[in-house]
């Protein structure tokens, strides 16, 4: 019998070479080259391991044959071999690797346009075969056709070939009580009736037939496609039993009864497990599943009011159309005065007609307990579905709220509260929500990671350091980066401060300032790292070296100390790649620190000779201005002598010499 493997969750691998691996790779193995993935594969990848002998044996290298392990073998081997076989499958694990590490010198070649598919049996939920049997368009739908091709029930053919199925299934469901009730089916559309009646049964005979026992199974975590155990499992299943007896060809009856009798066909009603797996899928599939609920809600919603107005009108039929104030008068379109009716009953909105006969109380008490019960569930649920669709943002909107009142409770600057709303608004923007860790914590531990390496592929691949190591360093840190925002001008690490966190740039850009702030140093961008300086601890440097502030608007990855120290202890080769590239920096820094001080040295002493110079020319000047005022108050003196009995001349002299700095010749004054 045949078995499919659980595959990988098909998500990017991360090669040293092109980083992406393709779509059958797996961040889940520890070593992500071909030769480690096939040391690595555990005991249940029993095919696998065949794979891998083949290719060896290829090598020439005796390898103990292996067995096919059978699931559902008819006559079960006794234990005694299973065991015997585990034996074997061990030690032939163990000569492989002796074999293959003695090959190692010689790898073979990824190939790029055949991935090997590498197994993941940690991974908790085995995807579809259909991943690695990706055929397209009419392919898949001739496959589909194929009575001895095993069907993928997570596959989109299978999908559809559902909403058909689920199409039919509403038809019946809708048309059998419509034509039963209602005078729709006239003998001249009969044949149109029956036309779609009959397609209906066509569907559901096909499913029944070809599709449900060709469906595969998971079975101990494996896919089962062995079509007398696909065929086993379906006639197991209740479904089935349901599925033979919607099929009753109760419709031949109409030779008695005659075309009228519709309700004949109510068996075609038992099919609803279809119908239900229909939107199943369709919730696993769609990127919003609350439409699908909602759109499921609504349809019992409605189905109810139909069958509703369909029992109204058989009920006014039977008491006689018109004949008093509750049954239906005959009037407008039967239909929709019925859906009319029975919606006002069923929400008990609007004003009811008064029953007059106990037939028509019974009615309308059913109705209405119909309203009360059936549709407030319905009706909550649509509640329940959009609150579970908007429970996000409501939690978002709900921690902004209660921070700006915090804030303007403490009476703190608006400016502040202004720029905690925006880093709200902006993290907001970029993660969708404030506690990524929170989310994934549900998932186990492989599932987590996988998760958040498809989540920050896009940035982590271009972080240098991630490629020049070895995968399992990104796959080891990955769980340990911590989304965080930063503003415009925000200060991201500050000069002298104790380091406690690196940074990877996930998106926009980050300035290395110098020493007084006044230039910037580096602009680092996306997939840059920094902040490893201080956590490395070089040279006994544990403080941050330089300030680094957030350009614009930023969102980081931040790696605490305690995490960085756990990888770097077993990844030695990141180690030395950091610890050079930070060396590389502290002397790069170091020189420009030189090198500015020289200048600063060398513009000072410059300044101090021009000083001097400065200094002494206006020592002379003030020598000469000296010799100069001298001469002029000689002068006056002489002037003066010769006028000293004028008081007249004597004042204006006096303003005369007012201009002079040296003192005015007290000559003048005490000779008054
Ligand atoms: N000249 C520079 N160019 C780029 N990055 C730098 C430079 N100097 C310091 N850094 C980074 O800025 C960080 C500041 O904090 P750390 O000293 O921990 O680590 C430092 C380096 O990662």
């Amino acid at each position: 019998m045949h078995t499919v493997h659980p595959s990988s969750s098909g998500l990017p691998q991360v090669s040293k070479t092109g980083f992406a691996r393709g779509p059958y790779g797996s961040w889940c193995t520890p070593d992500s080259s071909p030769l480690h993935n096939k040391l690595t594969q555990t005991i249940s990848n029993i095919e696998t391991k065949t794979q891998i002998k083949d290719s060896h044996q290829k090598q020439e290298n005796p390898i103990i044959p292996l067995q096919k392990v059978r699931l559902f073998s008819t006559t079960p081997p006794p234990e005694y071999k299973a065991t015997c076989e585990e034996k074997d499958v061990i030690t032939e694990l163990k000569e492989l690797k002796k074999t293959l590490s003695s090959n190692s010198a010689e790898k073979p070649p990824i190939s790029e346009d055949k991935p090997a598919p590498v197994e993941t049996p940690q991974s908790p939920v085995p995807t579809s075969p259909s991943r690695h049997k990706q055929c397209k368009g009419f392919f898949k739908f001739s496959t589909f056709c194929d009575p001895f091709v095993p069907i993928d029930p997570q596959g989109r053919v299978y999908i559809t070939w559902l909403l058909l199925v689920t199409f039919c299934y509403s038809y019946n469901a809708w048309c059998i009580a419509l034509r039963a009730t209602f005078p729709y089916q006239t003998k001249e559309n009969t044949p149109i009736w029956m036309t779609a009646d009959y397609f209906c049964d066509l569907v559901y005979l096909l499913d029944l037939l070809l599709v449900k026992p060709r469906l595969m199974f998971l079975h101990e975590g494996f896919w089962v496609d062995d079509p007398n155990e696909t065929k086993k499992n379906y006639m197991k299943k209740l479904q089935y039993k349901f599925d033979v007896i919607s099929l009753t060809p109760l419709d031949l009856l109409y030779i008695y009864f005659g075309t009228q009798r519709v309700a004949l066909r109510f068996p075609r009603l038992l099919k609803l497990q279809t119908f239900w797996e229909f939107h199943q899928a369709m919730d696993r599939v769609l990127s919003s599943p609350y439409v699908v609920r909602i759109g499921k809600t609504l349809f019992y919603i409605f189905y109810l009011i139909h069958l509703n107005a369909c029992a109204y009108y058989a009920m006014s039929d039977y008491i006689g159309l018109g004949s008093n104030g509750w049954v239906y008068d005959n009037e407008g379109n039967a239909y929709i005065r019925c859906f009319y009716f029975a919606t006002k009953t069923a929400t008990s909105i609007g004003k009811n007609p008064k029953p007059e006969q106990t037939i028509e109380y019974l009615f309308m008490t059913a109705a209405w307990l119909m309203g009360v019960f059936v549709f407030a569930l319905l009706i909550g649920q649509i509640r329940d579905i959009i609150a579970t669709a908007t429970r996000a943002r409501a939690e978002y909107r709900k921690t902004v709220d209660g921070c700006s009142r915090y804030l303007r409770r403490l009476n703190m600057p608006v400016a502040l509260q202004r720029r905690v709303t925006l880093w709200f608004t902006y993290t907001w923007s970029q993660q969708r929500c404030f506690d990524e860790s929170r989310i994934l914590n549900s998932l186990p531990f492989n599932m987590k990671r996988d998760v958040a390496l498809a989540v920050h592929m896009s940035t982590l691949s271009k972080v240098q350091l991630f490629r020049d190591c070895s995968d399992s360093l990104l796959r080891d840190l990955v769980l340990q980066l911590r989304p965080v925002s930063f503003l415009p001008g925000d200060l991201v690490v500050r000069r002298g401060d104790v380091g406690h966190q690196m940074y990877i740039i996930k998106s926009g850009e980050c300035c290395v300032m110098s020493h007084d702030e006044s230039e910037v140093l580096a602009t680092l961008r996306e997939g840059s790292v920094f902040g490893e300086i201080s956590l490395l601890g070089i040279e006994g440097l544990r403080r941050r070296t330089a300030t680094v502030r957030s350009r614009g608007y930023s969102s980081l990855f931040a790696l605490s100390r305690n995490d960085l120290d756990a990888a770097l202890k077993y990844h030695k080769e990141a180690a030395n790649i950091l610890r050079l590239r930070a060396d590389q920096l502290i002397r790069e820094n170091a020189a420009r620190l030189v090198k500015r001080k020289q200048l600063e040295a060398k513009k000072s002493h410059e300044e101090s000779h021009g000083l001097r110079h400065r200094k002494m020319s206006s020592a002379s000047s003030n020598l000469a201005e000296g010799k100069k005022t001298r001469m002029a108050s000689a002068a006056a003196k002489r002037r003066l002598s010769a006028v000293s009995e004028n008081k007249g001349v004597r004042a204006s002299l006096a303003s005369a010499c007012s201009g002079v700095r040296t003192p005015l010749p007290t000559i003048v004054l005490s000779s008054d």
